[in-house]
């Protein structure tokens, strides 16, 4: 595999002016039912969709925020409900499931709760698989540890290099936006999230500077942006399409054959798996958007509400298949 290595800085240009562009992450692009002509729902297509995956094996990878859970003004509220948990942990008895986000993993794993799924935190960058799964050879970048259950784990964490400068980063993040009123900065982990949903519009140009300005003395590290947040991410070539695939890797090693992705997100960073999947020609890629915006995904859902009805019909759908 190859990393760590620093993006080229015309992708970081591109990453970064793209994502000012999209600064909500819902760029307006027509009217949404002649973007549903090419993004069809998935609830309407299911049966399809379905028909593509008989006798194949699915694997289904959710991204948290905006997914599985309601985007909210505090990102330490972002729950998830009750009915979402049980719809997540039935896929998750069916067919072998991800959550890939941008938090930390531990965060990510307060919110889910979930035993029966695995967990890639920081866009990817901290992976936590059962041991027996575990393929690569990579030991610099990996870690023996026991999960909850005391069960042998392994965590893959490819920008582990990086931990002590990113954790500098935010240290002075937290220092130099503390004067911004709601500015939050939030530690996860191999990554910062620099939010600023809650503050003035008239603060909003100085908060951005002083993570610029910040950033200025660590000139290969990435800032991209997502839903009123800035996210600094350390020089590995490495995100959410990289883990699928190291995730799909860890799969086939145990034993998981012919194993089609469906990967659900909301966000930029999900465009990265949904790239792997059209690259490769290979799975379901499922937007969520209430609103018409660019991505490389085939298919959309429109909010949370219509992934727990995909997710609930998806695992009726196993049950079905293997009692039929
Ligand atoms: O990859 P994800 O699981 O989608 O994580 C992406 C970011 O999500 C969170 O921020 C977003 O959701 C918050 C709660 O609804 C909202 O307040 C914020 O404005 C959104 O940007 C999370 O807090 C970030 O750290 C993640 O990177």
């Amino acid at each position: 595999m190859g990393f760590p290595q620093s993006p080229t800085q015309q992708q970081k240009m591109e990453s970064f002016s793209r994502a000012r562009l999209e600064d909500n992450g819902d760029s307006i692009l027509g009217s949404y039912s002649s973007w549903l002509r090419e993004h069809p729902s998935a609830l309407c297509t299911f049966e399809g969709i379905m028909k593509k995956a008989e006798r194949k094996e699915i694997a289904v990878f959710l991204d948290y925020d905006g997914t599985l859970s309601q985007i909210v003004d505090n990102p330490d509220q972002a729950y998830m409900t009750e009915k979402m948990r049980c719809a997540v942990r039935e896929v998750a008895d069916c067919f072998p499931t991800a959550i890939v986000s941008g938090r930390c993993r531990k965060k990510v794993y307060e919110f889910v709760q979930l035993n029966n799924v695995c967990y890639a935190g920081s866009h990817g960058m901290d992976i936590s698989i059962p041991l027996a799964s575990s393929k690569s050879q990579d030991n610099r970048h990996q870690t023996r540890a026991l999960d909850e259950k005391g069960d042998e784990i392994v965590w893959f964490q490819p920008a582990q290099d990086f931990l002590d400068t990113v954790q500098e980063i935010m240290r002075l993040l937290k220092e130099r936006t503390t004067r911004i009123d709601s500015a939050m900065v939030e530690d996860n982990k191999f990554c910062i999230s620099v939010h600023y949903r809650c503050v003035d519009e008239k603060d909003v140009g100085k908060l951005k500077q002083i993570v610029e300005s910040t950033m200025e003395a660590y000139p290969t590290y990435r800032i991209t942006c997502g839903k009123k947040v800035m996210e600094i991410r350390p020089p590995v070539e490495w995100d959410k399409g990289r883990a699928i695939e190291f995730l799909l890797e860890s799969l086939n090693a145990n034993g998981h054959c012919n194993v089609l992705p469906l990967y659900i997100g909301d966000d930029d960073t999900d465009e990265d798996a949904f790239k792997v999947i059209k690259r490769t020609k290979h799975g379901f890629s499922i937007i969520v958007s209430s609103v018409p915006r660019e991505t490389v995904a085939s298919y959309s859902l429109r909010d949370p509400n219509e992934v727990h009805s995909f997710l609930t019909n998806l695992a009726k759908w196993k049950r079905s298949a293997s009692s039929s």
